[in-house]
């Protein structure tokens, strides 16, 4: 499938992102519907930043968001936003919301709109001060209202659904496990499912720490086999909509994760039309 392209232009919405939240203006005019497809040409250069890329990630916990947005926020040098690392930071930074959000996020349930959005705008004004252009959002938005207020701020480019079964979604997390030290995601859970009516089956390999981190492994609070079937329930009430709200824009690119990273990211460049682009950019690096 083709990727895309857009005008190059400053990621400037910072504010009316929290302004946006504020107004009672929601849902007040239709969304436009762009059905156009998509040609995804990113800035190439070792000395350019992409403004180009503006893109989001959905998907189930566990599927693999934070992994593939990170690996293609180093192609393509923009930055990759996760709002869960920002709730998480604010956590550890143990700032007046910890508390409040500590409750939240231990239940697998979502943080009010009002406090992702003042994370998140934090953020953008962070990256805008440093000269940020475009940008990889992940666990933004996850649900309707969300994706309304960023449609009245700025234009997405491209929406990548990651999908996997939801067995493998829970044997992920709770393999998933996180050096304290140096921050690397790992994961410990070997996934071997048959092929079975139809699907095909999928095997992905553990993805094991380094020597180094072994003793610094933490598993994530929520990563509970409770915690993650709740946060499995709530994506499929509330983030499962809005796949639908980009799919009738046009813009949704649904991938089914064929299996582990060496399987599926040069399936995933593909697909984004960058295989070409990863060629050049190792060759130049
Ligand atoms: N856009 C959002 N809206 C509300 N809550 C959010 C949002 N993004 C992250 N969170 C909170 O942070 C937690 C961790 O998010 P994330 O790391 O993206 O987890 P997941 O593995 O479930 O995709 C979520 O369970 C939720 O409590």
């Amino acid at each position: 499938m083709a990727a895309i392209t857009r005008r190059a232009t400053r990621v400037s919405f910072v504010s009316s992102l929290a302004r946006r939240y504020l107004s009672s203006e929601l849902n007040s005019h239709a969304p436009p519907h762009n059905s156009a497809p998509f040609r995804v040409v990113p800035t190439r250069g070792d000395d350019q930043k992409n403004s180009h890329v503006r893109w989001v990630f959905l998907g189930c916990p566990g599927v693999g968001k934070g992994t593939y947005a990170s690996r293609l926020s180093s192609l393509l040098r923009v930055p990759h936003i996760a709002t869960g690392d920002l709730v998480r930071e604010e956590l550890a930074s143990s700032g007046p919301l910890s508390s409040e959000l500590s409750e939240i996020v231990k239940q697998g349930q979502l943080v009010s709109d009002e406090i992702i959005i003042n994370l998140l705008s934090k953020r953008l004004a962070a990256g805008e001060a440093k000269g940020d252009l475009g940008f990889i959002l992940d666990g933004f938005p996850r649900t309707i209202k969300q994706a309304e207020i960023l449609e009245g701020v700025t234009d997405i480019d491209l929406v990548i659904n990651l999908r996997l079964p939801e067995n493998v979604l829970l044997e992920k997390c709770l393999g998933r496990r996180i050096c304290n030290q140096c921050g690397g995601n790992f994961n410990v859970a070997s996934i071997d499912i048959k092929a079975d009516n139809g699907s095909p089956g999928i095997v992905m390999a553990p993805l094991l720490p380094p020597t180094d981190c072994i003793t610094k492994l933490i598993t994530r609070s929520d990563d509970t086999e409770a915690v993650v079937k709740e946060r499995l329930r709530i994506y499929n009430e509330l983030s499962r909509p809005v796949e639908e709200f980009y799919r009738n824009r046009g813009k949704l690119l649904e991938f089914n994760l064929p299996g582990g990273i060496p399987e599926s990211w040069p399936k995933l460049l593909h697909a984004l039309n960058l295989d070409d682009y990863e060629d050049k950019h190792s060759a130049a690096a």
